[in-house]
């Protein structure tokens, strides 16, 4: 038998279990329900196909009890409130009639409280691709420009991939505490500008930090478990190197200093909250593990509160 022929009897064999039970409940000997008639019990009512026949009993009896309850509780509302709402009363009709037996209005009000802005620390070695995720991840999250006394790369663009600025320039931010942190990276500064932290969180988005793994400790021993912390990774060493070889930016002696602070930086994993395998050619996959990570966190009961 083919697979349509046999869920065809599956969901047969169900329905008939299904109305033996229903049929049990002799519907017809109790007081008729004001907010249910037994032909929407019957379309309410969903039997899985397929499985063992204990999982669909169990089920089945779940079901049945669900009835019973409802049945119940209409009856009593029924005994309580003689002004019965027709079968046929719509939902806006019978919201006010409930609305009314209870003698308040239901409230709009969110069940839970709107989750705080989120700060983002995404760090990982040398061209692991730690740009190349930020610049997918989804809308509704500011990816903040970090301050630089570095030279532009060809394609870069000022105050979008970062703001370059003269290490003169750099040092006077330092002096006057505009950076939230700063490092000296293989010569030239970096740094994180308050300003833009503080302007974007209070408009309700999240906020993504982009730093190498000496910048993300720094950050965790300012914010602490209040800014969420991931570890960017390729798969093996080797898709790493080549990655860097591929970006056509290094020198031999660069690739070189790159790859020794690489090793040494991996093993700071652990203190990460989460770990996101880049792997070769499945940059999609690593955008949308960042985006599942936002969202769980975002569901969260305990929220993280991060005040800069
Ligand atoms: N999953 C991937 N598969 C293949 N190539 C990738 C993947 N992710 C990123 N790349 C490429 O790897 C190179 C390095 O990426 P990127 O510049 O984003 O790394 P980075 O971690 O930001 O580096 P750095 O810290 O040195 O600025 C880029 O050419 C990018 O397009």
């Amino acid at each position: 038998m083919g697979k349509v022929g046999l869920s065809l009897k599956r969901s047969l064999s169900s329905s008939m279990l299904f109305r033996r039970i229903f049929s049990s409940l002799n519907l017809r000997d109790l007081p008729p329900s004001p907010l249910i008639s037994s032909r929407e019990f019957s379309g309410r009512l969903w039997i899985p196909a397929g499985g063992r026949l204990s999982d669909r009993s169990r089920w089945l009896k779940f079901q049945r009890n669900i009835c019973l309850s409802s049945i119940r509780m209409s009856s009593a509302f029924q005994m309580g409130d003689t002004r019965r709402p027709p079968v046929t009363a719509d939902k806006a009709d019978l919201l006010r009639e409930v609305e009314a037996a209870l003698g308040s209005s239901f409230s709009l009000e969110p069940l839970s409280p709107t989750p705080n802005p989120l700060i983002i620390v995404i760090s990982g070695p040398s061209g692991v691709g730690k740009d190349a995720v930020i610049k997918q991840v989804r809308h509704g999250i500011h990816f903040v420009v970090t301050a630089t006394s570095r030279e532009k790369r060809p394609g870069e663009v000022d105050g979008k991939d970062y703001y370059f600025v003269t290490k003169e320039q750099f040092l006077s931010m330092i002096e006057r505490n505009e950076l939230l942190e700063y490092a000296l990276v293989y010569g030239e500064y970096k740094g994180i500008p308050k300003q833009q932290i503080h302007d974007f969180m209070s408009k309700g988005f999240d906020i993504v930090l982009r730093v190498d793994i000496q910048g993300a400790a720094t950050l965790r021993s300012i914010l602490g478990d209040s800014a969420i912390f991931i570890f960017l990774l390729a798969e093996n060493e080797e898709a790493l190197v080549k990655r860097l070889i591929d970006r056509k930016t290094e020198t031999i002696d660069r690739l070189l200093v790159r790859i020794a602070t690489a090793r040494e930086e991996i093993k700071h994993l652990k203190e990460f909250d989460y770990v996101v395998v880049n792997e070769e050619g499945k940059l999609e996959s690593s955008v949308k593990m960042v985006e599942s990570i936002i969202d769980a966190e975002k569901a969260r009961v305990q929220q993280r509160n991060a005040v800069i």
